[in-house]
């Protein structure tokens, strides 16, 4: 297992490459992951800037999901590097990289349908050593389930589903928190309360990387926008840009439009 290198991503190649700032956050370099014979994320130099909400879009099969995997540990690269606040990260197990303050929350549900509200947000609670009390009422607060405390996660919406398992991310105190299609099945309604959720968290320091087909929601939270086609960075910019540029049309809001 290796230890985080203190490395300095300010001084990485792959964030000078890649246009970030003085302010990077996130940095990958070259990074890689073949399944077989199909490389599903191909020489990847990606970085997302301190206190962004950062959209990650493309079409189906693009290698989104693929990146925010390796980005958490939960695959591993055949090839490069991923650096995070100061440290290497690659070849962390995920439970490690959480610890150095990513947070993630996955397409799918998965809070623990046996327990109650509150008892889905202890169980990241007792990975840390916050004031767990106060932490509890904010989270459920912030996530508007303050009156659902004591109902049965079954027994909860698909909406509030979703805002409970970002609520149980937040619980950790995340530097940088990863969605991936937080809003995926969702009425409109509900889509504007995680908009909001994701708005209300960033006004308070949190930096976002996003994986999500709705571009409604995508041109709400989210003022530059990476295009990930057939693994590799097709574009990245103002989600204006993003929007009219015509190629970008052809391979990904043709699909939707
Ligand atoms: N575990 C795996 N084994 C083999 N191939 C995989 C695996 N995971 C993903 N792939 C393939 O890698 C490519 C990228 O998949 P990925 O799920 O990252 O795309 P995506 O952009 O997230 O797509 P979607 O928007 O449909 O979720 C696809 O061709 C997919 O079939």
């Amino acid at each position: 297992m290796s230890t985080p290198q203190d490395i300095n991503v300010k001084q990485q190649p792959a964030v000078a490459a890649t246009g970030g700032g003085t302010d990077t956050l996130l940095a990958t370099e070259q990074l890689t992951k073949n399944f077989g014979g199909l490389t599903a994320v191909d020489s990847v130099d990606f970085s997302i800037d301190e206190g962004e909400i950062r959209c990650l879009i493309g079409p189906n099969g693009a290698g989104k999901s693929t990146l925010l995997e390796l980005i958490t540990g939960q695959l591993s690269p055949s090839e490069g590097s991923i650096y995070f606040d100061g440290h290497e990260l690659t070849g962390l197990p995920p439970h490690e990289r959480i610890d150095t303050g990513i947070s993630v929350k996955f397409q799918s549900p998965h809070v623990y349908e046996n327990l109650t509200v509150e008892q889905n947000l202890q169980v990241p609670l007792q990975r840390t050593d916050r004031d767990a009390d106060g932490v509890m009422a904010e989270t459920l607060d912030r996530i508007s389930l303050a009156e659902k405390a004591t109902t049965g996660a079954s027994e909860l919406s698909h909406g509030e589903k979703q805002r409970l398992e970002i609520g149980m991310a937040v619980t950790l105190d995340p530097t940088l928190m990863l969605l991936d299609e937080p809003v995926a099945g969702m009425s409109v309604d509900e889509t504007a309360d995680v908009a909001e959720l994701i708005g209300s968290l960033h006004d308070d320091g949190m930096t976002f990387l996003v994986v999500e087909h709705d571009m409604e929601f995508v041109r709400r939270i989210s003022e530059r926008v990476t295009v990930l086609n057939q693994g590799s960075i097709f574009r990245q910019g103002p989600i204006e840009e993003i929007e009219t540029d015509e190629d970008v049309r052809r391979i990904y809001l043709g699909e939707n439009a």
